[in-house]
């Protein structure tokens, strides 16, 4: 079965911008678990432009369902997580400028940093997840710096699926394959949609968990949240 994680980095956004509290987060996660949400992520960026350090705090005894905590493990943010213990951290190495994430770890070239990093975390009993993009050679780096999990950068699909859908997916399968074979859980995530989810879901295996947040709440804009979690869930039970 694959779960759904809702990352609800743009519900902070929104309620960012007014400097209010609504969208209420801790409301809104209680209400996105009822509504059928196996899992709520949150990216809690070095300056803070939507999830704040205080978001997790607020958070972490709220979440019923499994936390996911994604970012750059800098000082402060392995210092966050630790004090969080969330059920898994997704380490991503953003650039502090970067719009979005957009690349994954050379786990190669990282490899001792990645190593000592991940053996904090499961240290605390953490289940850890490194982003990497759908290239074998990153894949079997993953697996030896110890990580529990990858997940596979889904950006790359998000962009070729519309013209060529088995060609985009084919990356994602081969590295599916090999994390299968390195004992690696699967995860995935970055501009899936109610419009690609499917076909992904179709035809990579072993995959444990999607993170879904910008398209989701903006989709749920027009269709309603609790009816888009519910068309996801049915996307991923095809
Ligand atoms: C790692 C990844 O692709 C997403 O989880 C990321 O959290 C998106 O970040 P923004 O919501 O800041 O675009
Ligand atoms: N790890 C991917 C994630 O949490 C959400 O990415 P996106 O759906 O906002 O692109």
């Amino acid at each position: 079965m694959t779960k759904l994680s809702v990352n609800i980095n743009k519900l902070a956004t929104l309620r960012n911008a007014r400097g209010g509290n609504v969208p209420n987060l801790v409301k809104a996660v209680k209400d996105i678990e009822s509504f059928g949400a196996e899992g709520i992520t949150v990216h809690p960026r070095p300056d803070q432009r939507h999830i704040r350090y205080q978001d997790i705090h607020d958070l972490k005894d709220v979440v019923g369902t499994e936390f996911n905590i994604e970012g750059n493990p800098i000082p402060k943010f392995i210092d966050l997580v630790l004090s969080a213990k969330p059920a898994q951290v997704t380490l991503v190495p953003d650039a502090e400028e970067a719009i979005t994430s957009n690349a994954g770890w050379d786990t190669i070239k990282h490899k001792d940093f990645l190593k000592d990093v991940i053996a904090t975390f499961k240290e605390h009993g953490i289940r850890t997840s490194i982003f990497v993009d759908p290239e074998v050679s990153m894949v079997e780096g993953a697996a030896k710096v110890g990580t529990d999990r990858i997940e596979l950068y889904t950006e790359s699909y998000a962009i070729g699926y519309p013209k060529n859908p088995e060609k985009a997916l084919q990356p994602f399968i081969k590295a599916a394959v090999v994390a299968k074979e390195l004992a690696l859980g699967l995860n995935a995530g970055h501009d899936l949609n109610l419009d690609n989810i499917a076909y992904f879901k179709k035809h990579v295996p072993h995959l444990l968990e999607v993170s879904i947040g910008h398209a989701l709440i903006c989709e749920s804009i027009y269709l309603g949240l609790d009816n888009v979690i519910n068309m996801y869930k049915n996307r991923l039970r095809e």
